[in-house]
């Protein structure tokens, strides 16, 4: 069977019928599906980002269509950019850099990756979000921009709301910065870095950098671009002022949000495949391949794509996730689906995610009968039975995962505003519903 996401996502602020408790669907028998995914939230919010700061007119194709690339693509345009989201593949134009007022909802990319662009903008930029958004962590890059002589007024919490004053141009040089709740914070500023008069030396100083994965994707972006990172040094990186070249760039699939479909077939002892799953790539969700079949998964990645067999046991994890940390709450679930105990280490970062993730995985597993402890830096999960009951979401589609996840195994489990998944893919709940009905008897 062959199910393909909707390319028309409805606005995914619009309110929907699954509002309120969503009874997610159990499968009742092996689910072998194969799904073709969304476009990559990641990728497509630096194409956006990059394009706007180019030489000419770029193309995005595939781009996600999601809040989160809804809200870049507006962010861009308010500060000058001329963005086209009308077909599948999107157009940026860029246009002059201006002031405005950002709205970045609860996505990372757009208040991490926005803020340097605004620098360079010729005007008062004003940054606000959804709730939540205003307890994460932006320190690292409110710091940077000042210590670059950047104007930057917020309430002195280093959150949002903020706003960047900018005078068109920025002369750049060398920042330190404390990375280390969040690779975004060097991924914005090197993107930005290369329109800097002396372009930008980021060093980090610190804890360990999080989600490494996803700065060497920064790097890989720029150099589609044209724009070469020296990186030879550990916890540095430097970009020379130079032309962003305009381009022409095709998204992947988003291989993080492959994560709970990959994994209904272990919950059901079944096979999924994504087509189209990249050879090589630099996104996070790459490593589920090594994930599940630590899990007792059956992995093959060939022409057909990639494609997971469970056999209906699942195994344990001891893993140490710091540089994927956006998968823990789809793993977290599998591992109170397990037969054996699970340690999900090195992710305090992830406290600064959509919600409080350890807190809020660890409350909502054992509200379902998990036994859960909950550490500084991660989980540990022991087997033990689980029923249905209310799983609370906290605004987060990851944690919309793991509970459809549960649910896919686990009578009566209700998915509190599972819509919130609309930040990454629009219409999930439909397409899930979609596969485990395919195995409904
Ligand atoms: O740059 C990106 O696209 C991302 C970086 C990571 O953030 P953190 O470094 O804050 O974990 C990741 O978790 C997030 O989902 C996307
Ligand atoms: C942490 C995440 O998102 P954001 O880009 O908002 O940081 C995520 O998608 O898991």
């Amino acid at each position: 069977m062959g199910v393909t996401a909707p390319e028309t996502a409805p606005q995914a602020s619009a309110p929907t019928s699954h509002d309120l408790l969503w009874p997610a669907p159990v499968a009742r028998g092996p689910v072998d599906a194969s799904l073709v995914l969304p476009g990559s939230k990641s990728l497509t919010n630096r194409a956006l980002v990059l394009a706007a700061l180019a030489d000419g007119p770029s193309v995005v194709r595939r781009a996600l269509r999601s809040r989160d690339t809804e809200l870049m693509a507006v962010a861009l345009t308010t500060l000058g950019a001329a963005v086209d989201t009308s077909g599948p593949d999107w157009t940026v134009t860029p246009g002059p850099l201006g002031g405005g007022t950002v709205d970045c909802g609860l996505a990372g990319t757009v208040m991490r990756f926005v803020p340097p662009v605004a620098a360079i903008a010729d005007g008062e930029v004003a940054f606000d979000g959804d709730p939540h958004a205003r307890t994460r962590p932006m320190a690292g890059v409110l710091d940077a921009l000042r210590s670059l002589g950047v104007a930057v007024d917020d309430d002195g919490r280093g959150a949002l709301p903020f706003t960047v004053t900018g005078s068109g141009h920025l002369r750049g040089g060398t920042v330190v910065v404390d990375a280390s709740a969040s690779s975004q914070f060097v991924s914005g500023l090197l993107m930005a870095g290369a329109r800097y008069d002396e372009g930008l030396d980021v060093q980090h100083r610190g804890a360990p950098v999080p989600s490494l994965p996803h700065i060497e994707m920064t790097l890989a972006c720029l150099r589609e671009h044209g724009v070469e990172v020296d990186d030879s040094e550990p916890d540095r990186w430097r970009v020379a002022p130079q032309p962003v070249r305009a381009t022409d760039v095709t998204i992947e699939a988003d291989l993080s949000s492959a994560a709970p479909f990959l994994m209904l077939a272990l919950t059901s002892g079944g096979s999924v495949t994504v087509p189209g799953w990249p050879a090589a790539t630099t996104q996070a969700g790459d490593a589920l391949r090594d994930l599940l079949a630590r899990m007792g998964a059956e992995v093959t990645l060939d022409d057909a794509g990639l494609t997971v067999r469970g056999s209906g046991a699942i195994a344990g994890l001891d893993v140490d996730l710091h540089d994927v940390g956006e998968l823990t709450p789809s793993l977290a679930a599998l591992c109170a689906l397990a037969d054996s105990p699970s340690r999900l280490r090195g992710v305090s970062h992830i406290r600064g995610h959509e919600t409080d993730r350890l807190t809020a995985l660890a409350v909502e597993l054992r509200g379902l009968g998990a036994s859960v402890v909950e550490h500084d830096d991660g989980l540990a999960i022991s087997p033990a039975p689980l029923h249905g009951g209310e799983f609370k979401t906290y605004a987060d589609h990851r944690m919309a995962h793991a509970a459809v996840v549960l649910g896919s195994r686990v009578e009566g489990v209700l998915v509190e505003d599972v819509d919130t998944t609309s930040k990454t893919f629009p219409g999930f709940a439909d397409v899930w519903a979609g596969l485990l009905g395919q195995a409904a008897r």
